[in-house]
Parts: C-alpha cells; sequence; structure tokens
C-alpha cells in the first residue's frame, strides 16, 4: 500500500498548483500514515465467523494487491464481536483469538472457542500481560484490550452526549481518546467538518495524551485546556477561593447578561432620514417599542445590534410606501446606514466590548453593585472587587476565572461556533461557570464527560455530574459508570479507599483487576532524616523496570530536586517524556491528576494536605496522589498521616 501512494504520478492531474500542493500534501500524508511503526504490530486480533469466514482485526485497514482486505480497522463494525463476544452471546463468532507481541515480534496466541461448550471460560493471559506491562514513555493506546464495558462506551452512537464516573485507573482517559479514534472513523466527513476538541486539565496531562491519538491514526484533533479555550485576555492575577468560587458560581452569568444590557437606552428624540428633498421622521414612541421588542427577543446582543438599524429602516421604507414610493432592498440598506440611525443605534444599543465590560465589573463597585443587585450579596460583590480599579484592559489583574466570565460576554454578544465533538476529562474540577465555556462550544454536538467526583481537587469541584451536566447544556446526557481498575494495584487502591468516606462517601470503592498484589509500603522517618529517606526511596523504586515519579507537596520539590542533584539522580519534570535512560519524574501534587508511573515515591502526605485550603480538598489531592502507581507505592512521612491512613 505504502509503494503503491509512493509511486502514484501525479504531475499533469490537477488544473492549477494549488490543486497540485494540495494533492501533493494529502498523499505525503497518506505516505505517513502507511510508514511502518516499529514494535506496532499490523494485527493483534482475528475472528472467524459462523460459517467460515476470517477477518484479522488490527490498528487500521491493510488491503492486498487486489485490494481485497486482509486487516481490518478495529472501528469498523466487523470487528465489534472481537470486544464484545462472549460465551453467553457468541454474536456469530465461533473462534476469537488474540495475538501476543514483545517488541514488535509474534510470541504468542490465544484462542477462544464461543460455541464450543466444553472450551471453559478463563481470563486472557495476553490481557494481564498487557496490564502488568511496565510504562515507560507516553500514554499507550489500548486497542487489543478494549474491554466489553469500556467498548460500549467508545462505540455509542455520535447523537447522545454521555458522562462517565470513574474510580482512579478504570480507563476513563483512554476510553474517551479511543471514543475520539473511533467517531473521527465512523462519521469523518461530519467531524471533519465540525471539528473535535479534548479538554484535559494541564499541560502536562495533555502533553502526555497527546502521542496516543496519532497512534490511533488520527491527527485532526485540537487539545486544550479551559483556559486555552478562552484565552481573550492576558492572565496573570490570581484570585484567592473565596473570590475564584463566586466568580466561577453560575450566578455570574445572571450579573453578566443584564450587565451586557445595561447599557440599552429608550430613544428620546425621533429619528430624522434625510434622502433628497425629502426627510422621513420616525417618533420616538416608535423607536423605542423596535428597542424593546429585540430586549424581549432570546438573540445574541451583537445579532440584536445588527437588527436594529435594519428595523428602523423598514419603518422609514413603510412611510417611503405610504408616500406612493417604490423602495427596494437596496434602499432599506442604504437607509439602514444613514449617519441619524447609525446614531440612534450608537445611543441606545451602544457596542459592547466584552473585556471592557468584565473590567469594568470588576473595577467599579457601584456599576458591580447595579447589575448584581439581588444576585450577589454585598460581601460577595466586595470579594471580587479587584484591590485597585485596573486602567486598561492590557494591564488589568486578570485571573483564569476573569477570562471565564470575558469569555461569556463574548458569548452574550456573538454566538461561540460548535464543534461536533468535544471530551472533556478531569471534568469533575470545572467550576459552573467553566461548564458553561465548554458547552457553548458544543452546543449542537455532542459531548463524552469523564471524571471522578472523588478526585476533585478545587474548592468549587462539582458534588453531583446531574449538576454538571445540566451547565454543560447536556441534561439529557446518559451516566455510565466503569469499575474495573487497570492501573492501581489491590493493596493499593484499598489503601487510598480508606479515604472514600470523607472525600466522596456516595462513591464505590474501586476493583483491581490487576493480579499482583504490587509493593507496597508505609514508612515513618524523623522530619531530620526524611529528604535523605525519599532519595533513598527513589533508588531503590529505580532498581525495577520502568517509571518513577515523586509525588511531593508543591511547595516540597524545590528542596526534593536539590537532594535529587546532590545524590546524582537526573530527574524530569512532568510532561516531560521519561525514556531508558530518564525514568524518574519529580512531580507537584497539583500536576499529578491523570498522570501514572510505575513506581511512585509520596512524600509527606500531611504536606499535601496542608498546601489546600481545605480539608476535604487536601483528602482528595492526596487520594489522587496516592493512585498514581502501577506497580509499587512507597509513603514516606514525618508529620502524622491522616486518621483515616494511620491506622
Ligand atoms: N482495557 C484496557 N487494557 C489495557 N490497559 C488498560 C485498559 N483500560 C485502561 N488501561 C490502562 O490503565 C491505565 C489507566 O487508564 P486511564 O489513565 O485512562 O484511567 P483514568 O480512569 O483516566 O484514571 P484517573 O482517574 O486516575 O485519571 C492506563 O495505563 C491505561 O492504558
Amino acid at each position: 500500500m505504502r509503494e503503491d501512494a509512493e509511486s502514484l504520478d501525479i504531475t499533469d492531474v490537477t488544473a492549477n498548483w494549488v490543486n497540485a500542493e494540495v494533492l501533493r500534501a494529502g498523499l505525503d500524508a497518506r505516505i505517513r500514515s502507511l510508514a511502518d511503526l516499529a514494535h506496532t504490530p499490523l494485527f493483534f486480533g482475528r475472528l472467524d465467523y459462523v460459517p467460515a469466514r476470517t477477518f484479522y482485526i488490527g490498528r487500521r485497514h491493510v488491503h492486498d494487491a487486489e485490494g481485497d482486505p486482509m486487516v481490518i480497522d478495529w472501528r469498523a463494525p466487523v470487528s465489534q464481536p472481537f470486544y464484545r463476544a462472549s460465551k453467553k452471546d457468541p454474536q456469530d463468532i465461533a473462534l476469537r483469538r488474540r495475538f501476543g507481541y514483545a517488541a514488535g515480534e509474534l510470541t504468542a496466541y490465544e484462542d477462544e472457542h464461543l460455541t464450543d461448550p466444553s472450551d471453559a471460560e478463563t481470563g486472557s493471559r495476553l490481557l494481564q500481560a498487557e496490564i502488568e506491562r511496565p510504562r515507560v514513555g507516553p500514554m499507550r493506546d489500548i486497542v487489543a484490550t478494549i474491554q466489553p464495558e469500556q467498548d460500549e462506551i467508545v462505540r455509542a452512537g455520535i447523537e447522545g452526549s454521555l458522562c462517565v464516573q470513574g474510580a482512579p485507573g478504570t480507563g476513563k482517559t483512554a476510553v474517551g481518546l479511543h471514543r475520539v479514534a473511533y467517531l473521527l472513523y465512523t462519521h469523518r466527513e461530519r467531524l471533519s467538518r465540525a471539528g473535535t476538541l479534548v479538554v484535559g486539565p494541564n499541560s502536562s496531562f495533555l502533553h502526555y495524551i497527546e502521542q496516543v491519538l496519532p497512534a490511533l491514526g488520527e491527527m485532526s484533533v485540537r487539545q486544550a485546556t479551559v483556559t486555552d479555550l478562552v484565552a481573550h485576555v492576558p492572565v496573570r492575577g490570581e484570585d484567592g477561593a473565596e473570590a475564584a468560587g463566586i466568580k466561577g458560581d453560575a450566578r455570574m452569568a445572571q450579573v453578566l447578561r443584564r450587565a451586557v444590557r445595561s447599557g440599552v437606552s429608550m430613544p428620546q428624540e425621533p429619528c430624522v432620514v434625510v434622502r433628497g428633498s425629502r426627510r422621513w421622521r420616525v417618533p420616538a414612541d416608535e423607536l423605542a417599542s423596535l428597542v424593546e421588542e429585540l430586549l424581549s427577543r432570546d438573540m445574541r446582543y451583537g445579532a440584536a445590534r445588527e437588527a436594529l438599524p435594519q428595523r428602523i429602516a423598514h419603518a422609514v421604507l413603510v412611510r417611503m410606501e405610504q408616500a406612493g414610493e417604490a423602495p427596494d432592498d437596496r434602499v432599506q440598506d442604504a437607509v439602514a446606514r444613514n449617519a441619524a440611525v447609525k446614531a440612534v443605534v450608537k445611543t441606545c444599543w451602544p457596542a459592547v466590548d466584552p473585556a471592557k465590560l468584565v473590567l469594568r465589573l470588576l473595577s467599579d463597585p457601584e456599576f458591580l453593585a447595579e447589575q448584581a443587585e439581588g444576585i450577589l450579596t454585598e460581601a460577595e460583590q466586595q470579594a471580587i472587587l479587584w484591590a485597585k480599579p485596573a486602567r486598561g484592559v492590557k494591564s488589568a489583574p486578570w485571573s483564569a476565572a476573569d477570562a471565564v466570565l470575558v469569555d461569556e460576554v463574548d458569548d452574550l454578544v456573538r454566538r461561540t461556533p460548535s464543534l461536533g465533538h468535544v471530551v472533556l476529562d478531569e471534568a469533575q474540577d470545572l467550576s459552573p461557570m467553566q461548564y458553561r465555556a465548554v458547552g457553548r462550544r458544543c452546543s449542537t454536538g455532542s459531548m463524552t464527560v469523564l471524571g471522578d467526583i472523588a478526585q476533585g481537587t478545587t474548592p468549587w469541584a462539582t458534588a453531583s455530574w446531574e449538576e454538571a451536566l445540566r451547565h454543560l447544556g447536556k441534561p439529557a446526557a446518559a451516566v455510565e459508570e466503569l469499575t474495573l481498575g487497570f492501573r492501581v494495584p489491590r493493596q493499593v487502591i484499598a489503601y487510598a479507599s480508606r479515604l472514600l468516606p470523607e472525600i466522596a462517601p456516595e462513591l464505590r470503592e474501586a476493583t483491581s483487576v490487576r493480579e499482583s498484589p504490587g509493593d507496597f509500603s508505609v514508612r515513618a522517618c524523623p522530619a531530620p532524616e526524611l529528604d535523605a529517606a525519599v532519595v533513598e526511596a527513589c533508588r531503590e523504586a529505580l532498581l525495577h523496570e520502568g517509571s518513577v515519579g515523586l509525588i511531593a507537596a508543591d511547595a516540597r520539590v524545590p528542596a526534593l530536586a536539590v537532594a535529587l542533584d546532590a545524590a546524582g539522580l537526573p530527574h524530569l519534570a512532568p510532561g516531560t517524556e521519561t525514556g531508558e535512560g530518564s525514568r524518574l519524574t519529580l512531580v507537584p501534587a497539583t500536576l499529578a491528576k491523570g498522570l501514572e508511573y510505575d513506581y511512585v515515591v509520596l512524600d509527606e502526605p500531611a504536606a499535601i494536605i496542608d498546601a489546600e485550603p481545605d480539608i476535604r480538598t487536601g483528602l482528595r489531592r492526596l487520594y489522587v496522589s496516592l493512585t498514581r502507581a502501577v506497580s509499587g507505592l512507597a509513603v514516606l512521612h514525618a508529620a502524622p498521616l491522616p486518621p483515616a491512613l494511620a491506622s
């Protein structure tokens, strides 16, 4: 297939050089997509349908010289039974074969005779081996081992939105990315027009997952944080927890809606349009009824502002007709652009600059009081005002939450275009205003919302998926739960789950499908010896194969970096790719979300808890940090552990 693509002669097939360039780029992309990937086999499974028809299943479609299929794409309907068929429901499959590879070499296969009653149902060794395989480098695809409950989510229809609650390591991120790949395959035309977006918590996380999508054969997916999406103003300020909470509250949407319309006023003067020798006069009360009519409509502020001159012009045209003239559309357009009409629009329906409006709200106590009256208390208004009024948009101390407010205003003024599909990962952490910002980018498309209530580490983290989905504008989305854990060893998940009654009492403990119990230790040591003990634990962890993450409270990171350097242990920052030569990452606890390491050394839990504004958020941050380990976890502490973990 690659040779065919390479040997295509496209000289003289296009009419002009632009088309030639486009064709060349398309062909180059195809040749690239057909490159051999070392260690990535062409197929990983085989299905024998009854009656005898055999299909090989792989990451992409492969055909032979005659164009007959040799390997079927895992996303094609024919491949679905590879993930779903069972002895109970064989789905016309007589044999399912899984192939095992080591470094690209075929080393094993495993058969299941789904229609043969004498063939006992046994767990898959290859699946176990895949799950237990040490991790290094970026996240891998799971196409060979997607589980039935995961496959239902991956292949759910594009029409409906879906929300997935899942404990740490149940594969939410993996499933979300494979769902994107599935949707792009199945609805390529539609999504290439409308666009697809994956929203993640921070750039380290996005970097960690970005290699998975091209590995799945997809490149045209945008990845962004919420902050990237709303980058209307330069963010350099920070809010305290209280101000951030209020700015993120859905009531702010009401305040902003009122503020946007606060400049609208009723015309006091008639509008007089002079054309040639004639003057046409629309009285003030008629103008006012036009303005009122537009106010009463559920219309974007900017669209209404464009409609108003047309409405006034229409009133003028009616008068022209009454006077026996026969004006056409061009006359209406000309009247709409008349200086007198423009002047009415300028005073009665002034243009709104989103950033300037929010700047005024946060700088001007009287303006804020007017707009927030009956919505925010006086104390709340006080809390969100900037310490001193900002002078201009460029120099204002914008915070991340402020940028979301500007985005809301922007959408009140002109409609935000909708994408075809949006995947929102670590969704539990968003504020209602952030949910609205993501939701409006998907107003006519569908969403996949992934998260874990127990891992909510913002003071405003959502209390329920129902609430989050309401703010996202997808109240009808189905909520599914993933319960099988693929990452965290049994002992470790059991230990971390002791925190659940305090951080998310309604959630069930995750089960681990991993057979190995995992290395697990908790060590107390005197405070002066903690750094040395942590360095030693890292050294021990590095004796094993795979990646090692040292997770510590953000404030502890500089000291630990010095200690590691002094001990001659090279270490990376999160988001930098681990490899054979550099396997140790020093991870600030606030960036640990979504990441995983084979061995985790966890420094001083008390410091991780104390860094958060309240105890629940602190314990949740600790829960996230405890659940990053694939094979082993060592907890080292000098200060006392929280009571749930102490005994
Ligand atoms: N079906 C599967 N087969 C093999 N590995 C899997 C499967 N599902 C998930 N995994 C692996 O389990 C690990 C955890 O997956 P993932 O990071 O998607 O979980 P998560 O639910 O997003 O976790 P967290 O809530 O901690 O962010 C990853 O290494 C992933 O590749």
